[in-house]
């Protein structure tokens, strides 16, 4: 067996998929012709009459851009700048473009992709979601989806300030009342920043932004946001706590989270329960983080004093929302990204990306999966499966405030290196290691930029093994270094966090979790338990699961020696609930245990 080590070098390969993937289908037929258009004679069969040859794209821009942009489309295409067009407009318009800008107001459904019959290569999106776009519409068309992820961040952090700066003085209230005539000193008597404790809910780009300004104002800024390192936040006065101490110790609570399955309505009830008496709440994120009737509750019952929000679950929100109506809120229609400087910086980003996608260069922000050659697919695709899979079985083994920076991936291979093209694969584990705790989209196009982004750096090693190499892959071992584990016993001998797979008849399963060797296949989601090795483990833990009807694919058991530590990993199907994980956790012989999503 000989090893042989490299690093990524996290810089975009010219010889990406991206580029075969916009090449397909080539520009010329696409471009040749500019505008159709049909007349129909009475008595004439339907015909197709052209109105101009061109060589250029057309790029159909269906919300306000910046003029830098537009002036940057215009140098390389055919710019058609259309606002306000209904769903039925943009389908009739996207036919004849090769590219579409829009902002959040504008639903890039699977109609539209339908109706562009395959005419449309990219759409931009220019700013950070893309929840407006349905992406799996697009890949499936082969339309590359790109953003502009940055240039946005200090606009969305400025608006978060001026929410909380305007709902603590009431200047929105205030403001509507001295216009009405009238002059209410007293009513409008704020509540002072200063030694408040501000606490920022996701510190991410836009997040660690708001912290470092609202320190400006003299407030006391801690943070919750499990995936961020410790020493990002440290390095500029941020102490980083858990969720609950966060909402219970804050004055202010200002959300800056992505809209994720764990984010989603992560104030409600039960949390509102828990936030000091007069907590003031800004969301300049998404909506939907908040369960919106809990807020209303919560500001009726006094809990919450005051509310300032950019968004919200539906936009725009109805008139007569309980929310919006609400005299404790304040809400602005979706501004945090409305300056004249990040709209332009929007705009300039985002036009390089539609030309540099439309000329078949590779996409930095590309945000959907581009389609990879058949033939290569068809082999991998189990191992992309698996190595996705190891990625988000591994972060998820992460305890909170670790941080992930230094992660290494080994392949054992009886291949040859130059056979053995790890790129798919490397994107895919990173997808896995990323996704679950961001906002960003994870492919082959951009997957070693986001890593780089976020700091996180992955090394690959080559095992290369004896004997006749018919499948591309052994195994693969995802390692994360200087981590603690919320499972004690996923951590191996030499300190990582470890997990290992192989696939076994075109499935992929968990081979190794730490130093135990388990055997599940990776199918649904998985529970990890550390016990005393002892009968009846199985049964016990089975049936908890069975009386809730959960239906467990898979068990094993790895132990160090008969009576002795045992990892016991269990496949389920469906979701337990958190009173059964419960249960299994007050097993007495159960140490440990963690329930991993896949
Ligand atoms: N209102 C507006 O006009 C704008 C809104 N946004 C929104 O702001 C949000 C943040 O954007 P960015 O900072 O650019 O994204 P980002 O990806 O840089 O930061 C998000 C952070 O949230 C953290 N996170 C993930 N799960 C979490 C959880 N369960 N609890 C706490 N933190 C968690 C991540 O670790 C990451 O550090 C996004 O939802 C984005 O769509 C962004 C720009 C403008
Ligand atoms: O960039 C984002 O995620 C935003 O929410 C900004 O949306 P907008 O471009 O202003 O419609």
């Amino acid at each position: 067996m000989a090893a042989s080590a490299s690093s990524t070098t996290l810089k975009p390969s010219p010889s990406s998929t991206a580029v075969s993937f916009l090449r397909q289908r080539p520009l010329s037929t696409t471009f040749g012709v500019t505008a159709l258009s049909y007349r129909r004679h009475r008595d004439q069969p339907r015909r197709f009459v052209v109105l101009s040859l061109d060589a250029k794209p057309t790029i159909l821009v269906a919300e306000k851009l910046g003029e830098a942009g537009v002036n940057l489309l215009k140098e390389f295409a055919n710019v058609d700048c259309s606002y306000n067009l209904s769903p039925e407009e943009l389908c009739t318009k996207i036919s004849l473009c090769d590219a579409l800008i829009v902002r959040s107001g504008t639903k890039v459904s699977r109609d539209v992709f339908e109706s562009s019959a395959g005419r449309l290569k990219v759409v931009g999106r220019a700013g950070v979601g893309i929840d407006n776009v349905d992406l799996a519409a697009a890949t499936e068309h082969g339309c590359l989806v790109v953003n502009a992820p940055t240039a946005n961040t200090v606009a969305a952090a400025e608006h978060g300030i001026a929410l909380l700066t305007a709902m603590a003085r009431n200047v929105a209230q205030a403001d509507a009342s001295v216009k009405a005539g009238k002059w209410l000193r007293s009513k409008y008597v704020g509540v002072s920043l200063v030694g408040k404790t501000l606490a920022v809910m996701g510190f991410g780009k836009v997040g660690s932004e708001v912290a470092r300004r609202a320190k400006g104002l003299g407030m006391h800024i801690i943070a919750h946001d499990p995936y961020a390192p410790a020493d990002r936040a440290r390095a500029i006065g941020v102490e980083l706590v858990s969720f609950d101490e966060a909402i219970a110790t804050a004055d202010f609570i200002s959300l800056h989270m992505p809209l994720t399955a764990a984010t989603a309505k992560v104030l409600n009830d039960e949390t509102f329960a828990k936030m000091k008496k007069g907590v003031r709440i800004i969301n300049v994120a998404r909506g939907g983080v908040i369960d919106e009737e809990a807020l209303v509750k919560a500001l009726d019952a006094g809990i919450v004093a005051q509310a300032a929000l950019d968004v919200f679950t539906v936009e725009p929100p109805g008139k007569d929302s309980k929310l919006v109506q609400h005299e404790n809120v304040i809400a602005t229609p979706h501004l945090g990204a409305s300056t004249m400087e990040a709209q332009e910086g929007v705009a300039i980003e985002i036009a390089e990306a539609v030309v540099g996608a439309l000329k078949g260069e590779l996409a930095a922000t590309a945000v959907n999966a581009p389609m990879v050659p058949a033939e290569v697919l068809t082999e991998l695709k189990p191992y992309v499966d698996l190595a996705e899979k190891l990625g988000r079985l591994a972060v998820q083994l992460v305890a909170g405030g670790s941080g992930v920076k230094n992660v290494k991936v080994t392949y054992a291979s009886a291949r040859a290196p130059d056979d053995l093209d790890t790129r798919l694969l490397r994107a895919m584990i990173t997808k896995g290691l990323i996704e679950p705790i961001s906002s960003s989209f994870v492919n082959l196009v951009n997957a070693d930029f986001t890593a780089k982004q976020r700091g996180l750096r992955i090394t690959e090693e080559r095992v290369i093994l004896d004997g006749s190499p018919e499948s591309p892959l052994e195994l693969i071992q995802v390692q994360i270094a200087n981590v603690e584990s919320k499972f004690a016993s996923a951590i191996s001998d030499s300190g990582e966090i470890k997990v290992e797979g192989r696939v076994k008849d075109g499935v992929p399963h968990l081979t190794k979790v730490g130093s135990f060797e388990v055997d599940v296949s990776l199918e649904g989601s998985i529970i990890l338990c550390r016990q005393v090795d002892q009968p009846g483990m199985i049964g016990k833990v089975g049936s908890i699961l069975g009386e809730e009807n959960v239906n467990v694919s898979f068990m094993s058991v790895g132990r160090i020696a008969p009576r002795n530590q045992a990892v016991m990993a269990i496949g389920v199907d469906e979701e337990p609930s958190k009173q059964s994980l419960k249960r299994i956790g007050d097993v007495p012989a159960v140490e440990e245990f963690v329930y991993l999503k896949l």
